[in-house]
């Protein structure tokens, strides 16, 4: 079975709807995370069959819950799931921001070969990063507890902006210790094909 076989099953499996050039831009950006991850180190998942399940599929999900126009995904890494939801998602902003520089440079390198114009990679601790203007949606994926993304991002959305936090098995007692100037909006339990791990989306907003 390719890569793109294996893509087209397992988006039919979770329902999403993605059109066939973002599907091979998926595919490269598989080949890329392969190629760079010998050199870079960017992700212990080195068969890119599972990186096809663990990192993009994974990534893409979250799609059908996401509200709004501009997106920051903070510890993003080697660009998850900043990079598929860019893909899937080329009208929509995002910027990618880790403190890392090498897998910063990994990301502006894919943007480079597909062409993205829609992705800003970001080079900074998310504590000093000071956006000209805020976001809709701070996105993150095994970035750190809620209360620490919280705590560490509360300067980045727009009043009515949410947070999407992307967790393993059910955060109960990370939700159970949010600060008082927060409320969870919905935790959606997710299936992603092929992913026998617990998966998680918790979206928050700031108390008005
Ligand atoms: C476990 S990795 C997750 C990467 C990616 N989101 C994923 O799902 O594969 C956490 C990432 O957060 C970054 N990171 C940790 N603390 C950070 C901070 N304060 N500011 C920016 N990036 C940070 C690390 O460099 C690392 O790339």
């Amino acid at each position: 079975m390719t890569l793109q076989q294996k893509l087209t099953q397992l988006l039919d499996a979770a329902h999403l709807d993605i059109a066939a050039s973002q599907q091979q831009q998926l595919v490269r950006l598989v080949e890329l995370l392969n190629k760079w991850n010998k050199a870079y180190n960017l992700t212990s998942v080195r068969d890119p069959m599972q990186m096809v399940s663990r990192h993009i599929v994974d990534s893409l999900v979250v799609l059908p819950y996401l509200s709004g126009q501009r997106f920051i995904d903070v510890g993003t890494g080697p660009g998850l799931p900043g990079l598929p939801l860019a893909i899937a998602q080329p009208d929509k902003e995002f910027v990618l921001l880790d403190s890392l520089g090498k897998r910063i440079r990994f990301i502006r390198q894919v943007c480079h070969e597909l062409g993205l114009k829609n992705v800003n990679a970001v080079q900074s601790r998310v504590e000093d990063y000071q956006p000209e203007t805020k976001f809709d949606g701070v996105i993150s994926r095994a970035f750190a507890s809620l209360s620490d993304m919280l705590t560490w991002c509360q300067h980045l959305p727009q009043p009515q902006g949410h947070y999407f936090a992307l967790k393993g098995q059910y955060p109960e007692a990370e939700i159970a210790a949010l600060p008082t100037a927060f409320k969870v909006e919905d935790v959606f339990a997710l299936d992603v094909p092929e992913v026998d791990a617990e998966r998680h989306l918790v979206i928050i907003s700031t108390r008005g």
